[in-house]
């Protein structure tokens, strides 16, 4: 694996730590850990994942399945921790139907999966709980109730029980923060026995919902839907977030303080929720309108029912595992489109000058998340379909954090910007995209090509968004600008001593650790320029050459279209000064090898990159297995010879017509020997390897 691996906590460099985060930003790469889940990643421990890697896994969630066991247990305990957080990393569809089903898969009985999810720790007394909180199953099709259905039908027959006469009583799943109330404390639910005392919540001015005594036992701490709605969906990402804030020991943020003032946070008892009672003959053809139901009954967040049995004896019966009771179900239906009202569309002016639409929509949730923007992919979109106050569009959510607009269901006039909503330049079109022109002058631009620099590297902390708007206001615009800063310097523009210090030692580091010259050269942010293209070509050019290329000696290499090259070459010019300023203050650069040169060693193998045609009856081993070894040293394999085939390996009774091809078309013929002579292997050392 070509990624990072950082076994030390992250460096520990962050500036005040801030628990609530307002709107995460969203920057070229799509990037969406907000700042507080960056500050918490640098407490936490990395054995196998690196944070770039944590990156790509929250962009695309399905790639989850390919990490191996310890990465994927890491992986889990990393996105759990950050949920309890109040900050989820992945929505809880992916976290449930991506990581843990892959681990439920590939190992059923890890303790992951039969243990209750730990919290995060808390000052404060840990005691025994009067009553076990558990988490609980969970049910995501109508199969998998039925199911269900079943093993309490089995109980209830054993114990002598009809099962036409259970009864089952479905309340809403409260979205909140689990507690539990003795009367006299308030407990979290801990590892579901043991809890620790949050009794300070009450003392805050947690209030029982509707005006309820104290001592009713397991419920959650909420805070209203609608009051969330209006005041606080500004500042904070999800309910979750807010939430979590509550209980926590540092000092109450106003927003939290206000809205326990309010009374707009309460603590909700399980027992006092609103309920419907079902038997088992119309229980699952019915949950779905009783979801519904309790949804616009309740005026807190839900995640979907909890449908539990009320016979007391069949419940003992029953019992639970470490993970759940076995007489309780919660049934979460899967809700992946939504169709949402746009409140407006915000131009955001990204690195390139190109201006890119943010849809601000009314909070919805969406499979487990609370969705307030969505991105449409260009400004001709919202153009062509209308999309501005009042639209109503239609959601998706396909792993990323931020959804996509898939369709305009009503559409009005589109709200598009005349001006960059950063440095007010007119702006222009090219086909569908709308640009700022203003390159060198536009704060942006300037911020953001600054930020991909950092990002880029990524051997460097506390180059964020907000260190690098202040660095602009106090007119530090340039990368080169940066590393010149002093830490006095800091100082007078307002960075506190401990960070200015700070922030000049990552600099100084981010030059003196060892990084790739192709990282460097991407940081750069040469249009079509990522690292992939940048390794590519520093796999045939060293880098001081790159600045010499043609366009011809581009397009040689494999993966450079024809257009590429010519912004490529163009990029590069333009890049030129600010590169050589920055490579006079000596990055430590490893060099990419070259391809040559690994060929020449033997580290590449000859046939690596090159198209293959197996033929006729092999003696080293079946064609299947000589074919899948030629994959393994970097080869493609064939079926038929074409003008593309660089060499024809032909064993006994091949066949006149292939033979013919090859030679017609100037392919080159191989003998079994000759090709094995090749790759290095000779016949007999080849059979007694196998
Ligand atoms: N997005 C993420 O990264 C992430 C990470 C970890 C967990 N999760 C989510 O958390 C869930 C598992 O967490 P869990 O084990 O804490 O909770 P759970 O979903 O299994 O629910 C158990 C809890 O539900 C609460 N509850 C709410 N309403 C209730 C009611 N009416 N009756 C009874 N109990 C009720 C109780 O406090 C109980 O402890 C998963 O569904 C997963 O999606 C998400
Ligand atoms: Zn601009």
């Amino acid at each position: 694996m070509t990624y990072v691996r950082r076994t030390s906590t992250i460096s520990a460099n962050s500036p005040s730590t801030k628990f609530h985060h307002p709107n995460p930003f969203l920057d070229d790469h799509g990037h969406m850990l907000t700042q507080a889940q960056k500050d918490a990643l640098k407490q936490l421990t990395f054995e196998h994942l690196s944070l770039q890697r944590l990156f790509t896994l929250q962009q695309q969630p399905q790639t989850i399945t390919q990490l191996d066991d310890a990465e994927l247990v890491e992986f889990l305990t990393i996105a759990n921790s950050f949920y309890r957080d109040g900050q989820p990393l992945i929505s809880d569809h992916d976290y449930d139907h991506i990581a843990l089903a892959e681990l439920k898969t590939r190992q059923p009985s890890h303790p992951f999966l039969h243990t209750v999810e730990p919290e995060p720790k808390f000052t404060g007394k840990t005691v025994e709980l009067p009553a076990r909180m558990l988490s609980t199953e969970k049910a995501y099709t109508d199969k998998e109730l039925s199911d269900w259905l079943k093993r309490i039908h089995k109980a209830a027959n054993e114990i002598g029980r009809d099962p036409a006469g259970l009864q089952f009583r479905i309340t809403p799943k409260l979205d909140g923060f689990a507690a539990f109330d003795d009367g006299d404390r308030l407990y979290t639910r801990g590892d579901g026995r043991r809890g620790t005392d949050i009794t300070r919540a009450f003392e805050r001015g947690l209030v029982v919902a509707n005006n309820q005594p104290r001592g009713l036992g397991a419920g959650e701490i909420v805070v209203q839907r609608s009051y969330f709605a209006a005041n606080l969906a500004q500042d904070y990402e999800n309910p979750r977030n807010f939430q979590a804030s509550v209980v926590k020991e540092k000092a109450l943020e106003p927003a939290v303080e206000q809205a326990l003032g309010n009374q707009a946070v309460v603590f909700y008892p399980f027992s006092t929720l609103p309920y419907r009672v079902r038997r088992s003959d119309d229980l699952i053809d019915s949950v779905a309108a009783l979801s519904r139901e309790l949804r616009a009954s309740l005026d807190y967040d839900m995640d979907g029912i909890v449908i539990e049995i009320t016979d007391d004896e069949l419940k003992t019966y029953m019992g639970a595992t470490r993970h759940h009771h076995r007489w309780q179900i919660a049934y979460k239906q899967n809700q992946e489109k939504a169709e949402v009202k746009v409140l407006q569309v915000v131009p955001q002016t990204s690195r390139s000058g190109r201006v890119n639409p943010v849809a601000e929509v009314e909070p919805t949730r969406l499979s487990g998340a609370l969705i307030q923007r969505a991105t449409a992919h260009h400004y001709g979109m919202v153009r062509d379909k209308g999309i501005g106050p009042d639209a109503v569009i239609e959601l998706t959510r396909s792993g990323e954090v931020i959804p996509k607009i898939i369709d305009v269901v009503k559409a009005v006039e589109p709200q598009i910007p005349a001006s960059c909503p950063s440095c007010d330049t007119e702006l222009f079109w090219d086909s569908d995209y709308l640009y700022c022109p203003n390159n060198t002058g536009c704060p942006a631009q300037i911020s953001h090509t600054i930020e991909h620099f950092f990002r880029t590297l990524g051997n460097i902390d506390g180059f964020g968004p907000a260190t690098i708007e202040k660095l602009y206001t106090n007119n530090i615009r340039t990368i080169d600008a940066v590393y010149g800063l002093q830490a006095d310097q800091l100082e007078g523009m307002g960075f506190g001593p401990k960070q200015s210090e700070n922030l000049v030692n990552e600099l100084q580091r981010s030059r003196h650790e060892v990084i790739e010259d192709w990282r460097f050269l991407a940081a750069f942010g040469v249009f079509r320029m990522g690292g992939g293209n940048c390794e590519r070509l520093l796999g045939h050019h060293r880098l001081e050459e790159i600045f010499e290329l043609s366009e011809e000696q581009i397009v040689a290499i494999e993966g450079f279209a024809e257009r590429t090259a010519e912004v490529v070459v163009k990029g590069f010019a333009r890049i030129r000064p600010l590169f050589d300023k920055l490579q006079a203050l000596g990055f430590n650069l490893q060099r990419t090898p070259l391809v040559s040169e690994l060929q020449a060693s033997g580290a590449l193998n000859p046939i690596a990159g090159k198209l293959l045609v197996f033929t006729g009856t092999m003696t080293h081993g079946s064609r299947d297995d000589m074919k899948a070894e030629a994959k393994k040293l970097g080869a493609k394999v064939g079926a038929s010879v074409t003008g593309k085939t660089d060499y024809l390996v032909t064993g006994d009774k091949v066949g006149a017509s292939k033979l013919n091809a090859a030679t017609s078309k100037g392919v080159e013929i191989l003998t079994e020997e000759q090709y094995l002579k090749l790759i290095g292997t000779t016949i007999s050392s080849a059979k007694e390897q196998s």
